[in-house]
């Protein structure tokens, strides 16, 4: 290795410098990567075949004694299916549609609720389960034995959302056509209409809505790996049809897939305890979200937890546990992830205020640009080293920079005259937790100009001005306030501990808040931003707490270069 002090590179101190240690995390390497287990345990989200503060909801206890039964058909389902009794009642929650509310005060540590594996829908049922099962079976035989010769391992003949969604868009249509053959139809019945997921918005609006913004490629993604799912489901259906394993009756379009991703998007539960097995979980699945209730709840698959009548119970369920207690008629909440509002409102369909979200942030994308860096690919090589990607989105938060993001700026801007010292300034940047000076020039000042330029562009990507942003996200307020709430939406027939360090600098000119705008916006429900004009205000919300972060972000920059000039130029009086 090149001796850094003998070449270009020079360890300055970092004296009078803002903490600069290490610390490098890959944030989300990939926008879809799938909800980590959090403090709970398991989580509401987006699958694998995806990736290739709110306001906190109303506290008010709902009314438990007067309020007629909902969904009876389906609860008397549960309860035939295996569904014993539980402390929880389902109620309807306002903005958040139906949810779960304690039944009677509940002390701490209670089991809230326990579904039985018999009432699990996962991948390997609905492949059984589904019409095209022949088809599926002689998938699942030509790869087992493509697998002994290739040594590859999957058991299923397709990726679990896709056999999820083929299963459920199959009930669907079936039960739109008065078929009522399958166990799941009191669920799918029960299921929304327009789950009111990104799948749902015309793909003009996307583009138009969230043009500038980092949350395109969250959609990209979404919408790509649906497309791509349609892909490969829709010659299986072609097939099936030819083969006369699907009735007349049943569609199995496009848009009846689709409807199925997006129930999947916004309902799925991941159960890191069966090797995060995706499924959908019947009565679990009512739970809304809360950010509060990350601290409060572990959601997930117990093998001893004991269900059925005692003298026939059998173990193992999908249990949620509680620390803490709810009075009589408190609704009870869990954690979908520690999620910005625009990812809420394009995985779930619904946007709490992102003033008042603490995981809003603006995700910054880095890549080591390949088109024009004559270092590119020793850079990919010196990141790879250091067990980081080419490419990385960092969460940028008006509280502060997320750590590691400077250290990859630096590399990434750098230009050593020496192509080789490319590896020794990674070594400096990523495991020293120094910048080194470079030719001469300080590689944190670097950073920071760059982190300033990139604010700069990411800010003239909006196409409309803070101004208009901010009237569009005020008049939501208006738009929502004299919607009536209404009942339940049906189906078919009848219906990562983000590491922040703080950043010096001023304050921006970011507004305090005014009881006109944005940051009063109520939590948007998904009935409302199914309409096209409340979504459009829910966006121009976000993006105008985008832009307070990137000026945020940017000022700060500009301040801590100020100060690195500073201490330069003291250093060499
Ligand atoms: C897993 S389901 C929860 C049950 C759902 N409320 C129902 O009636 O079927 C997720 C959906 O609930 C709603 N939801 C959950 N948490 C919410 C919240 N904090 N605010 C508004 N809507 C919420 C959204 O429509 C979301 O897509």
């Amino acid at each position: 290795m090149t001796n850094p002090s003998r070449q270009g590179l020079t360890k300055t101190p970092v004296t009078g410098r803002p903490s600069l240690h290490l610390n490098i995390r890959p944030f989300t390497a990939s926008p879809l990567s799938p909800i980590r287990a959090g403090r709970c345990n398991a989580v509401l989200g987006l699958d694998r075949l995806f990736t290739g503060g709110s306001q906190s909801p109303s506290p008010q206890p709902v009314s438990i004694a007067s309020d007629p039964e909902l969904e009876p058909d389906f609860q008397a389902w549960l309860q035939g299916e295996g569904l014993s009794t539980q402390p929880l009642l389902l109620r309807q929650c306002g903005r958040e549609g139906r949810g779960l509310v304690a039944s009677r005060p509940l002390p701490r540590g209670e089991v809230l609720l326990r579904v039985p594996d018999s009432l699990l829908l996962t991948a390997e049922r609905a492949a059984e389960e589904s019409c095209l099962a022949p088809l599926l079976r002689a998938r699942s035989t030509a790869a087992a034995s493509n697998s002994t010769d290739s040594g590859a391992s999957s058991s299923l003949p397709l990726p679990e959302w896709s056999l999820l969604a083929l299963l459920l868009a199959e009930l669907r249509c079936r039960l739109a056509a008065g078929d009522r053959t399958s166990r799941w139809d009191p669920y799918v019945a029960v299921l929304p209409q327009r789950p009111g997921t990104i799948l749902d918005w015309p793909a003009k609006e996307v583009k138009q809505l969230l043009r500038g913004s980092p949350l395109i490629r969250l959609a990209d993604s979404i919408t790509g790996a649906a497309a791509s799912s349609w892909q490969e489901l829709e010659p299986l259906i072609a097939q099936g049809r030819k083969d006369g394993l699907i009735p007349e009756y049943v569609a199995l379009e496009k848009a009846d897939l689709d409807w199925a991703f997006g129930v999947l998007l916004s309902r799925c539960i991941r159960l890191p305890s069966r090797g995060d097995m995706q499924v959908l979980a019947p009565w679990a699945d009512l739970l809304n979200h809360d950010v509060e209730a990350e601290v409060g709840c572990h959601l997930d698959w117990d093998p001893a937890a004991e269900v059925g009548p005692p003298a026939e119970a059998v173990s193992g369920a999908l249990v949620l546990r509680s620390d803490r207690q709810y009075s009589a008629g408190q609704q009870v909440y869990v954690s979908y992830g520690p999620k910005s509002s625009g990812e809420l409102l394009l995985s779930y369909g619904f946007c709490p205020p992102p003033a008042a979200n603490p995981h809003q942030d603006y995700k910054l994308r880095l890549a080591v640009d390949r088109q024009s860096d004559p270092l590119a690919d020793l850079k990919v090589e010196a990141l790879a080293r250091h067990g980081l990607p080419a490419e990385l989105e960092f969460p940028l938060k008006l509280e502060g920079l997320p750590g590691g993001l400077l250290q990859y700026l630096a590399l990434l801007d750098a230009r050593p005259k020496v192509a080789q010292e490319t590896y020794d300034l990674a070594s400096l940047l990523f495991e020293g937790g120094t910048f080194p000076l470079l030719d001469g020039e300080d590689t944190l000042a670097l950073a920071l100009r760059g982190l300033s330029s990139r604010c700069t562009a990411a800010l003239k990507a909006y196409p409309t001005s803070m101004e208009i942003d901010q009237a569009l996200a005020a008049g939501a307020v208006a738009a929502v306030a004299n919607r009536q709430q209404r009942g339940p939406r049906r189906a078919a027939a009848a219906t990562t501990t983000t590491v922040t360090r703080p950043i010096a600098g001023p304050p921006t000119s970011v507004a305090p808040p005014s009881p006109t705008s944005p940051d009063s916006l109520p939590t948007l429900g998904t009935e409302e931003v199914c309409v096209s004009s409340v979504r459009a205000a829910a966006v121009a919300g976000i993006r105008v707490r985008e832009r307070q972060i990137l000026q945020r972000t940017q000022a700060a920059a500009t301040a801590q270069l100020g100060e690195v000039k500073r201490a330069a130029r003291t250093r060499r009086r």
